[in-house]
């Protein structure tokens, strides 16, 4: 490779190349893994990859818009960062610099409960850019208020409650690596608390972070806390982590705002099924009443233009965006999202689509296709190649 020139990625499988290089290994694991034999993890990428656009012909898209409005949100397009835990790991700014970025390309950053700044640090670097806040219910319930009102009092103008972590699912490299949350980080949001248990990963014999959340998150949540987390805020609120029908219509019943269809990016249930083969029945679910939106795998525009074909509003990444910042901060968060836009902007081009109305279930194809036998065979030609020259 020349020494000259950096060398500028040009696919988010490329970040994460150069991310794996940069990054502890303790840190870059806990960021890639999935939980036990990864079925899941590939499935979230198999799944896009049989799925196939057909677009139409002699269609002027000489003006083209891909803006959306995401929950009363005007967005440059439809994408969110998904809140992705301890992003200090990463890069010193952490979660800041990801807010910036986030306001400066005008997408929706969702803040982990577990972030390494804090509600309000984000906030003021960020005032303007639309923020969402996604919610670990602990056990305390006086700890889970404080952390919402906190959030509506910061600016952030919904809660995002993750539906799919009642236990940690088990990452096999965490548990190798005894993962830990590195000493001179903290869980910034409780800083201000006098149990110091709910700042840190206690060292353990296995994944430090499976522990804290045996320990502190609630596994008894269940619909009736959606009904109290209603009355202890205005904002509106979207489950995060639905991948059945049924538990779509029950979500429309209980009044929250939008369904994230998620699996967790393959970290909760191994086996669990593709977000995006689940789509459509969660659309069904809903008939309408809210939005929904799905995340795990979204690695191209062209996996958004199929997300947005089969019922969702909008598309959130978590991993892509970790990459981004380990490589170059607020700058390389602020690339790995101009990449997916501009591939977005592309395909929608070549499928025909002067906007995002113009794109219609038809145009989705399912192809009969035959998986590959290792993961690694996910990876796109060029990823491998620089790969082995890396
Ligand atoms: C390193 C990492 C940390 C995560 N932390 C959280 C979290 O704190 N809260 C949460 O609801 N989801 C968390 N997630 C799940 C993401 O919000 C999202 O569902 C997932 O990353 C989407 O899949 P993708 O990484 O393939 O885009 C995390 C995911 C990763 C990879
Ligand atoms: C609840 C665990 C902490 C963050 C997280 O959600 C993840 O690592 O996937």
């Amino acid at each position: 490779m020349s020494s000259e020139r950096p060398f500028e990625p040009v696919n988010v499988y490329e970040y994460e190349i150069l991310a794996k290089q940069k990054l502890p290994k303790m840190a870059y694991d806990y960021y890639a893994s999935g939980a036990d034999d990864q079925y899941t993890l590939e499935d979230n990428i198999l799944a896009f990859r049989k799925l196939r656009l057909r677009p139409r012909v002699l269609i002027d898209i000489s003006v083209q818009d891909i803006s959306a409005n995401i929950l009363g949100i005007p967005c440059s397009f439809p994408f969110v960062i998904a809140p992705t835990a301890m992003q200090k790991m990463a890069h010193p700014e952490g979660e800041v610099a990801v807010a910036r970025a986030a306001a400066k390309s005008k997408v929706i950053m969702t803040l982990s409960s577990l972030s390494t700044c804090s509600i309000e640090e984000v906030a003021k670097a960020a005032p303007q850019g639309p923020k969402w806040f996604q919610l670990y219910v602990y056990r305390d319930r006086e700890i889970t208020k404080r952390l919402v009102q906190r959030a509506e009092q910061a600016g952030y103008s919904a809660v995002v409650v993750t539906v799919d972590t009642p236990k940690l699912g088990r990452r096999e490299a965490d548990v190798h690596n005894k993962f830990e949350l590195p000493q001179h980080l903290t869980f910034a949001n409780f800083v201000d608390s006098a149990d110091v248990d709910r700042q840190r990963t206690k060292k353990v014999d296995g994944s430090g972070l499976a522990a804290y959340i045996a320990s502190l998150f609630d596994p008894s949540l269940s619909w009736k806390d959606i009904h109290w987390l209603k009355t202890v805020t205005k904002l509106p609120i979207l489950l995060k982590g639905v991948l059945d029908e049924k538990d779509a219509e029950r979500a429309t019943q209980v009044g929250v705002a939008g369904i994230i269809v998620s699996n967790h990016g393959a970290r909760q249930l191994d086996s669990s099924p593709a977000t995006i083969d689940c789509l459509e029945s969660v659309v069904k679910g809903v008939r309408g009443k809210i939005p929904v939106l799905l995340d795990s795998g979204v690695r191209r525009g062209t996996d958004i233009i199929k997300a947005l074909a089969l019922g969702a509003q909008g598309v959130c990444v978590g991993r892509p965006i970790l990459w981004g910042l380990a490589v170059a901060g607020e700058e390389g968060v602020r690339r790995v999202i101009e990449l997916f836009r501009s591939e977005f902007d592309l395909d929608m081009g070549l499928l025909g689509c002067p906007s995002i109305a113009d794109i219609r279930r038809d145009m989705v194809v399912k192809v009969d296709w035959s998986i590959p036998s290792k993961a690694n065979n996910l990876m796109p030609a060029r990823g491998k190649e620089l790969r082995s020259n890396l």
